[in-house]
């Protein structure tokens, strides 16, 4: 056994090495710098650079977690793993609600004591709650007493990226506290108002109906939809380059559940044979109107819809971005039911969400994290991340007349597209 594993750490390392010349063989043909964690590094690298940075990034993981014991593992990938876990939450969770960021100048550097007087912390707890961030990247501090920023921090500049990180926090972690006893208390429930996320807060009630109550985190979720859009993985440069949306020719198409219409912005704006009805709920739309590009004025509008209610809408094609992961199966055929009416044949159904891949069929870091946003849709929605054929099966279990078309994907896209068309004769 210890033959074996040395042999596997040495192929690991082997790989490393290889991958990390052909990394920067790339990065130099691009004129990209060498990632590092320099306040103004890249933040997002070539995308030909995907699959060698996977293999770097799972073969890294893998040395790491083969050289610790087995109990060092489990607290490792328990406590510090990624946002979302335990004590890397609670440094998080401080810098996003005193806004932090925004203390430390950009280029400069202050100290902790002015950061304690600026967020009325005490001293010590803001050196260690810092220092500890500083462990995952996030600020530095470049000479004793002094706090600076790194890539990391500085994205927290950005009020929807310290949002994003904040839902995390100050959400997603005590739902995922509470996400077992949900599970012990409801047993199989598909039901939005039993979830771990209700037991965080005390409630009765969905998440939906607990933020709606309360503006402040209603606007934080809506900020966090947002930041995805600065990711790499949710990017809606997926949407427009992973479908031939051209071929569809002249085209009416419904964004359902589009929040403030980012997406169809974009595929409006590179497909003038596409005009757009963006529907969602009233609060999605404040002050949407007057975002619209101007060359886009009357190809795109906004409806207030509930999509629980008959579809209005007689379109070509519907869209549905990362909007059935919110829902269990019996929400979403409720969904699905309720556009029946205006489907006609030929009809389209987009769906752009995570396609659940079979254990060990993508790169381990990439499965980690689908599988984590897996368990948060649990904790909070009482949803679930789902397979293709689980797609299908819930397509057909709805109605046979939806006829699976394809699915396109992206090794860098978390989300794929979903075509189902609505064949009947009418
Ligand atoms: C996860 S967000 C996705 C938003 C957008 N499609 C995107 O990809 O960024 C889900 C969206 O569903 C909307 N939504 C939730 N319940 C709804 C309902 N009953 N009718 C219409 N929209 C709803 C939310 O307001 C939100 O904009």
């Amino acid at each position: 056994m210890a033959t074996q594993s040395a042999s596997r750490l040495a192929k690991l390392a082997a790989t490393i090495v290889d991958s990390i010349a052909t990394l920067e063989s790339s990065l130099q043909v691009h004129g990209v710098p060498s990632p590092s964690f320099d306040e103004d590094a890249p933040t997002l690298l070539p995308r030909d650079t995907v699959d060698v940075r996977d293999a770097i990034i799972d073969c890294a993981a893998e040395i790491q977690d083969m050289l610790q014991g087995p109990l060092d593992l489990m607290y490792r990938h328990g406590s510090a793993l990624t946002l979302w876990e335990f004590n890397n939450c609670v440094s998080l969770q401080a810098i996003t609600r005193l806004k932090i960021a925004n203390i430390v100048p950009s280029g400069g550097q202050t100290s902790y004591t002015a950061i304690a007087k600026q967020t009325g912390l005490h001293e010590q707890a803001v050196r260690r709650l810092l220092r500890h961030a500083m462990t995952m990247r996030v600020f530095r501090e470049p000479e004793a007493g002094m706090v600076a920023h790194t890539q990391a921090s500085r994205a927290l500049l950005d009020p929807v990226a310290n949002d994003w990180v904040g839902l995390g926090t100050e959400e997603m972690w005590p739902a995922a506290t509470r996400m077992l006893d949900a599970l012990q208390k409801w047993p199989g429930s598909q039901e939005p108002r039993e979830t771990g996320f209700a037991l965080a807060n005390g409630s009765d009630r969905s998440i939906y109906q607990i933020l709606e109550a309360d503006p402040g985190r209603a606007l934080r979720f809506a900020n966090s939809m947002k930041a995805y859009m600065l990711m790499q993985e949710y990017n809606s440069t997926h949407v427009v380059n992973n479908y031939d949306w051209a071929s569809l020719g002249q085209v009416h198409l419904v964004d359902i559940g589009g929040g403030a219409g980012h997406v169809s912005v974009e595929l409006a704006t590179h497909f003038p044979n596409i005009s757009v009805t963006v529907q969602d709920m009233e609060n999605m739309f404040e002050g949407a109107d007057s975002q619209i590009p101007a060359e886009l004025q009357g190809r795109l509008k906004y409806m207030v819809h509930d999509f629980f209610t008959p579809q209005p809408v007689k379109a070509d094609v519907y869209f549905l971005r990362w909007v059935f992961h919110n829902w269990s199966d019996k929400y979403c055929a409720l969904i699905i039911k309720a556009l029946i009416p205006a489907l006609k044949p030929g009809a389209r159904l987009i769906l752009n969400e995570t396609c659940m891949p079979e254990p060990g069929a993508i790169s381990h870091w990439r499965e980690k994290y689908i599988r984590s946003f897996d368990l948060s849709m649990g904790a909070s929605f009482a949803s679930y991340e789902r397979s293709i054929d689980e797609w299908k099966a819930l397509f057909a279990e709805v109605d046979q007349r939806f006829k699976f078309q394809g699915v396109n994907g992206a090794t860098d896209s978390a989300l794929s597209l979903i075509e189902f068309i609505w064949v009947s004769e009418e």
